[in-house]
């Protein structure tokens, strides 16, 4: 139980160190909705709960077998980063839409939900965490109970994380702020999205 200690407080620290999944969340609950904030929480807890279960299934085995996999997901990984920056720079000069309706309300959480999931998923800082430190911190042979319990509790580490920025972030003092500077704060996450995108499409073929 002290390794799962350590593993889970490993998992916690890299959660809030801040990285694309960080601004995607934060940018969602100021432009968006706390709503919209909190299913992008959900959307980075279930793609942490993928990498805990492929780190338990041997990630780092998988990527040291197949080295081309790990570069094609940096690869895709890339280029999903730089979609997502100039999705947000395109987006920069054009002001909030008026209230959307409600069908488009849930249409949008449900967006933030899989925008979040695909943003973890393609993280080169979740993949890496999860390929290498997580992975190097596992127990040579997990026990059932360890298996079961770790993938949920990474998932809640996540997704508590994840929630708390949403909350804090989605409250009206930042939402104005960010209203009032939003084309530079767009342009700015868009630019740092696009550039740790290029840095892993330049890193493709590197090794873990
Ligand atoms: N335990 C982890 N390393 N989780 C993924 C962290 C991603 C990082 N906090 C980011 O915002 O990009």
């Amino acid at each position: 139980m002290l390794a799962l200690a350590g593993i889970l407080l490993a998992v916690a620290l890299g959660a809030m160190s801040p990285g694309p999944s960080f601004l995607f969340v934060a940018r969602t609950s100021m432009a968006a909705s706390r709503r919209s904030g909190l299913a992008a929480a959900a959307g980075m807890g279930v793609g942490g709960f993928a990498y805990a279960i492929l780190a338990l299934l041997g990630l780092k085995a998988v990527f040291a077998g197949f080295p081309w996999l790990y570069s094609l997901i940096k690869l895709g990984g890339g280029a999903y980063l730089v979609y997502i920056g100039i999705q947000m720079w395109r987006g920069a000069a054009s002001p909030l839409a008026d209230l959307p309706a409600a069908d488009a309300v849930r249409n949008t959480r449900l967006r933030a939900f899989a925008m979040a999931a695909a943003t973890q998923l393609s993280n080169p800082k979740t993949a890496v965490f999860y390929g290498s430190i997580f992975a190097a911190l596992l127990p040579a042979s997990p026990g059932p109970l360890f298996t079961i319990l770790l993938p949920l509790a990474v998932f809640l580490i996540e997704i508590g994380w994840y929630s708390i920025v949403a909350l804090l972030l989605s409250a009206s003092a930042p939402r104005a702020a960010y209203m009032r500077a939003k084309s530079a704060l767009d342009r700015t996450a868009g630019t740092v999205m696009g550039l740790l995108g290029v840095k892993l499409i330049a890193a493709a073929d590197s090794g873990i």
